[in-house]
């Protein structure tokens, strides 16, 4: 199985560097500074699971070898459009494209661009980041990637566990799941919650928890989320939505949405894509969420200050 990773990001590099590391053929689709930071330094990953230093294969736009049998997806939901012109070249008529993205909005992009037979289901869970210095940082105790035909009842395609075996071998929790778009929803109900409330608080699960109302918030907002859900067919389980109270409701946690950390290092967020499309579906299904909404708000005023700031415009 030959698969290519686009960025050797967080998850890219994780995901890919664990993969190659148990021996599958992976490449990665990475622009220029990245890509000389690879070639200086290989793919470092730092992680409980095990440090790595790895010599990794890259390619840059333009020449990227192929045919592929994957393609590991695992951009910033607002690279998207850059990433699917970057990996274009590399879908094949067998290529299957495996998206790892919060959210649920880019396979409509992806369908339109390379065909929904091509594009799978994909939920990532681990907590990691790129560290200034370009080692990828993995965090959590848990690292997995579910995958799945979109179609619920289709017998997975051969190459997918293919994958899913390649994923294990390499230490990769998670595997086939036989209702891939209902784990993206119901990644998608604990995500909302999570990215929501612990950028608006600017603070981890814990310190929302110990506020007056805020046990009260958290179980808003997972009723909002839970809402969207099942008016898109997808209503989490009561064991689903058990976990997200597990994650939502622990006292003392110090657990915190990536796009938090996002927002903390003054970064670009994938608000619209996470927040934002969550508040669209509700309005379109009348659902009030005005958790979200404020939530929402409070993300495009951090946009619009930080495009302020980096114009160099004063506050
Ligand atoms: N981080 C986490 O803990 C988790 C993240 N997710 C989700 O996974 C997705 C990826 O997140 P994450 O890995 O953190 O993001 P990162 O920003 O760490 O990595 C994204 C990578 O994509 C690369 N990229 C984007 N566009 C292109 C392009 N056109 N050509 C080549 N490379 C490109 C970027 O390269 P460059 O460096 O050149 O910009 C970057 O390295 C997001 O949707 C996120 O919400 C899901 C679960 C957990
Ligand atoms: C909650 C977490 C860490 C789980 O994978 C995540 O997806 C994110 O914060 O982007």
């Amino acid at each position: 199985m030959k698969l290519l990773s686009l960025g050797a990001g967080a998850l890219g590099g994780y995901f890919g560097g664990r993969l190659h590391q148990a021996g599958t053929d992976v490449t990665f689709l990475v622009r220029a500074a990245r890509a000389e930071k690879l070639k200086a330094e290989g793919l470092r990953i730092q992680s409980p699971r095990g440090d790595a230093a790895l010599t990794v294969k890259t390619v840059g736009d333009g020449a990227l070898g192929g045919p592929y049998d994957i393609v590991l997806l695992s951009c910033k939901a607002y690279d998207l459009d850059s990433a699917m012109d970057a990996i274009a070249p590399a879908v094949g008529v067998d290529t299957v494209v495996v998206p790892v993205l919060n959210g649920i909005r880019h396979l409509d992009a992806l369908d339109v661009r390379f065909g929904r037979e091509r594009v799978v289901g994909g939920v990532a869970r681990i907590g990691a980041t790129l560290s200034p210095d370009g080692a990828v940082v993995h965090s959590s105790p848990f690292a997995a990637i579910s995958t799945g035909e979109r179609d619920k009842g289709r017998a997975p395609r051969p190459v997918l566990v293919e994958l899913a075996e390649a994923l294990k071998r390499a230490g990769v929790d998670g595997g086939l799941h036989p209702d891939i778009m209902q784990d993206m929803w119901d990644k998608w109900v604990m995500l909302g919650t999570l990215a929501s409330l612990t950028c608006a608080f600017r603070a981890p699960v814990g310190d929302i928890l110990a506020t007056k109302d805020g046990e009260a918030i958290v179980r808003e907002t997972i009723a909002e989320c839970s809402q969207v859900a099942a008016a898109a067919g997808h209503a989490p389980s009561e064991a689903a939505l058990k976990m997200v109270e597990g994650i939502m409701l622990t006292r003392g946690s110090m657990f915190a949405a990536s796009l938090l950390h996002d927002v903390e290092r003054g970064g670009r967020v994938e608000a619209d894509h996470i927040v934002g499309d969550l508040l669209a579906r509700a309005a379109a299904a009348g659902i009030a969420t005005p958790n979200l909404r404020f939530a929402y708000a409070h993300l495009q005023a951090y946009e619009r200050r930080r495009a302020r700031e980096r114009a160099g415009e004063a506050l």
